[in-house]
């Protein structure tokens, strides 16, 4: 790897949330690997130069780092695309004035919009995150967590509000707005609305920290964690980057949402393993048949969320459950004991019932309870009794 060094300083390419790189998944990262080039010692345009003192052939070097560069990009989007991965996560750039690649990486790259609205919010969060990073670097992030208070259990939670009620454990979310919805609440009070939640006997508790598209905050999270709900709190946000993670447990969460539309296996097996060492639980949320395959691929999965709603065309249909539970993929989750999540779209006691049914311990439940006057109530009417006692 020696020879990719020079790579890992372009924010661009970010390899650092890229860990499949180290570890070329397939044909193509290993034809790709054996193919760069790079060497340190041949890139002396990288290493200090004085300003104005550059060589035209320093020069042809930087543009051959630039193309490079530009195709461990498309390689990204490559990777994901052979997992069925339809999200890309970078716009994508014109290829570099020189670019004399194979054509190929051209032809994907037509298209500078993004598909759907999950792309959109994907290709903005790669630059929200970055400015982000910048400002506080990982390793400030660590020194915080250093003394950062312990995380609350919040699987134990799930199961024992389950076992308690006979219900699925009820995960209620903290959700001002949706590109889907629009404002779901104008006089949107967090921590009143997460105080009502955990007085009519919600077990968790989800916070939407994306601001652009959800209207949330991670100072939402924040303030309820330190207004002293102790329902533990998932962070509701669109990770592409393991430094969200650690932010997220600074702020406050124990849990934090991993979408499989997104990340490539590699990303969800490191950033499992990251969510472990921090002590936060992973919630790996799923669409499709395809996507549950991939994610019980899978070791160290406690919790997996099935989404009724598509976030690419936010279509919601509640039997979608069912078809994922059923068969062998039921038998691999019963045998690996994880508790799936029943999420979006469940507004009555029927539709509570049909998801148990269907073999979900735990709901995610947003949109039906935060428009109630009192959400607490809310929440009576979602089971159609009281869940608090
Ligand atoms: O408001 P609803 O339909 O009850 O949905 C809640 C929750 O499932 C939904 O907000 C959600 C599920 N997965 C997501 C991923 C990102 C943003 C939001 C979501």
């Amino acid at each position: 790897m020696e020879g990719l060094i020079s790579l890992k300083s372009s924010p661009r390419t970010s390899l650092s949330s890229f860990p499949s790189f180290n570890q070329p998944p397939n044909s193509f990262a290993r034809r790709f690997s054996m193919d760069l080039p790079l060497r340190r010692s041949s890139f002396p345009a990288i290493r200090a130069q004085q300003p104005g003192t550059i060589s035209p052939k320093e020069e042809d070097e930087e543009d051959a780092l630039k193309v490079k560069e530009w195709e461990v990009g498309m390689f990204q989007n490559e990777v994901a695309a052979s997992q069925g991965i339809r999200i890309r996560r970078r716009p994508p750039t014109s290829p570099p004035l020189h670019y004399v690649g194979p054509f190929e990486f051209r032809l994907q790259n037509d298209g500078n919009t993004p598909r759907n609205i999950l792309e959109e919010i994907v290709w903005h969060k790669d630059t929200e995150v970055s400015q982000m990073k910048e400002r506080k670097p990982l390793a400030t992030l660590k020194k915080f967590i250093e003394n950062a208070p312990l995380t609350r259990d919040f699987v134990g939670a799930l199961k024992a509000a389950h076992s308690r009620t006979g219900l699925p454990g009820l995960i209620a979310e903290v959700k001002k707005a949706s590109p889907s919805r629009g404002i779901l609440r104008e006089d949107f009070d967090p921590v009143e609305i997460a105080r009502a939640y955990e007085k009519g006997g919600a077990a968790c508790l989800s916070v939407l920290t994306d601001e652009k598209f959800f209207k949330g905050s991670f100072e939402n999270l924040e303030a309820i964690r330190n207004a002293g709900v102790q329902c533990p709190l998932l962070c509701k946000e669109f990770v592409i980057d393991a430094w969200q993670i650690y932010y997220a447990r600074i702020k406050g969460a124990d849990a934090i949402l991993l979408i499989a539309a997104v990340l490539p296996d590699l990303d969800i097996r490191y950033m499992v393993k990251i969510c472990k060492m921090l002590g936060l639980a992973a919630l790996v949320e799923v669409h499709d048949e395809r996507e549950m395959d991939r994610v019980l691929g899978i070791d160290g999965i406690e919790l997996i969320g099935i989404n009724n709603r598509n976030l690419e065309t936010f279509e919601v249909d509640i039997s979608n459950k069912k078809k994922l539970l059923e068969g062998e993929h039921g038998q691999l989750i019963r045998q690996k004991d994880i508790i799936v999540v029943g999420e979006s779209g469940l507004f009555t006691p029927d539709h509570v019932g049909y998801v148990q049914e269907a073999g979900v311990k735990a709901v995610l439940v947003g949109e039906s309870i935060v428009k109630q006057s009192d959400p607490g109530k809310g929440i009576t009417g979602l089971f159609g009794k009281d869940i608090s006692l």
